[in-house]
């Protein structure tokens, strides 16, 4: 058994770090009514200098509680300004991501809502465009009765009426699936990842990292693909990048890498554990069976766990990820999904699919190779990302 443990401080995120800094040093201000020795002497401080300590406990605020409030301010809006840039800079990814998705239902969708009156033949095309677009027969037909009955509602005429129509049926339709992954409650807590291979488990792994160690949260990763040499060094490279600790093993027993990991995480307080797998087919019974003992040895090492099975599926697979969510639901209990690759694919909606045959909640989606191209999923987002 290996252990790659980085050399830096790696169990908090920078921006827990960025965070207890500014904490600690505004916390100290506030505790002082006066510049610190290490304050230059000409500080403006009149203020602080007029206010003594009974005068701060009263009313009348000190200069150093003034700075710090106004410091405070700032990091907040400084905070709050982040945030929406980095919502948008997810937004416009999301649309680059589902370019090809939306090129092709967009287009006939322009075509069909160009204007004219709504009929049957209308109906008719719309289906095959859903269908096209990988929905699926169920999703397709759950969403054209949805279209009809708003249609009869609200009293609409007119084809180009009926863009608002299918963005509001496939909105409700997906909604259910937009529950966030909250990783509250037990520590360490323990995420299986599970797969096809090359669906993107081990990518996918590194990007969730980045993303709870952007939280503040500690990470450790376990390299449980035993199987396929590369995955481990794969995660081991991303690990000493990161500084993230990776337990891995040279061959042998991914059950043990996973339990090693865990009782590692519990002796260093770590957060959360990551568990890579091995990528199997539904198909390959011996394998599907391997990995349920993978989570039983989980359990073992931690009574309550594994706290999240995630199933990573690659949307390029369409359709037959629906038999991979029913296959791996059946052998592991999933309780998330994760699926990649939607900027590879005019399979996008294939989410529709999930939504209608098997809601387990999807928990992120990847739109690219880097590291930030994988988020959690919003149903509007992705609704408007699909159809302008
Ligand atoms: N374009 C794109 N590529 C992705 C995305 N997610 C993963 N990939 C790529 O998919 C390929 C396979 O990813 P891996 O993480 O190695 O897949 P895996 O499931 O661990 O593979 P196995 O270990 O063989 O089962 C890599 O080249 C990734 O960069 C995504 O959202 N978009």
């Amino acid at each position: 058994m290996s252990e790659q443990t980085p050399s830096q401080d790696k169990d908090a995120g920078w921006g827990k770090k960025l965070w207890k800094a500014l904490n600690t040093d505004l916390g100290e201000l506030v505790g002082s009514d006066k510049p610190s020795e290490a304050e230059p002497a000409a500080a403006p401080a009149p203020a602080a200098a007029a206010s003594t300590p009974s005068a701060a406990a009263g009313e009348e605020k000190s200069f150093w509680q003034k700075t710090v409030e106004v410091l405070n301010t700032d990091v907040t809006v400084l905070a709050k300004d982040v945030a929406q840039a980095s919502k948008e800079v997810w937004q416009y990814k999301l649309k680059a991501g589902l370019a090809k998705t939306r090129d092709k239902l967009g287009k006939e969708l322009a075509t069909l809502f160009g204007g004219g009156q709504i009929d049957e033949d209308l109906y008719e095309e719309l289906e095959t465009v859903l269908l096209t677009a990988d929905m699926g027969v169920d999703a397709t037909n759950h969403l054209l009765k949805d279209v009809r009955s708003r249609v009869t509602l609200a009293g609409l005429k007119d084809a180009s009426e009926l863009r608002g129509a299918l963005k509001g049926a496939l909105t409700e339709l997906i909604a259910p699936l937009e529950k966030p992954l909250v990783v509250e409650g037990h520590q360490p807590f323990i995420i299986m990842v599970a797969g096809v291979n090359g669906a993107g488990k081990t990518t996918s792994i590194g990007k969730l990292a980045k993303y709870f160690q952007g939280q503040g949260k500690s990470v450790l990763l376990a390299a449980g693909d035993t199987f396929r040499a590369a995955a481990r060094e794969q995660l081991m490279a991303w690990g000493e990048r990161n500084n993230v600790t990776v337990i891995a093993q040279d061959g042998g027993d991914s059950a043990a890498v996973c339990f090693d990991a865990i009782n590692a995480a519990k002796a260093r307080g770590i957060d959360i554990v990551l568990a890579d797998t091995a990528g199997r087919l539904p198909t390959q019974l011996h394998l599907m069976d391997e990995i349920a003992k993978v989570k039983r040895v989980i359990t073992k090492a931690d009574a309550s766990g594994p706290h999240e099975v995630l199933l990573v599926l690659d949307a390029n697979t369409g359709q037959n990820a629906l038999a991979q969510v029913k296959a791996f639901d059946d052998a592991l209990g999933l309780t998330g999904l994760v699926l990649t690759k939607l900027d590879g694919t005019a399979k996008g909606g294939v989410i529709a699919g999930i939504a209608k045959q098997k809601p387990i909640p999807l928990r992120f989606i990847g739109v690219g190779e880097g590291i930030d191209d994988l988020r959690p999923f919003e149903a509007k987002d992705y609704v408007d990302a699909l159809i302008e």
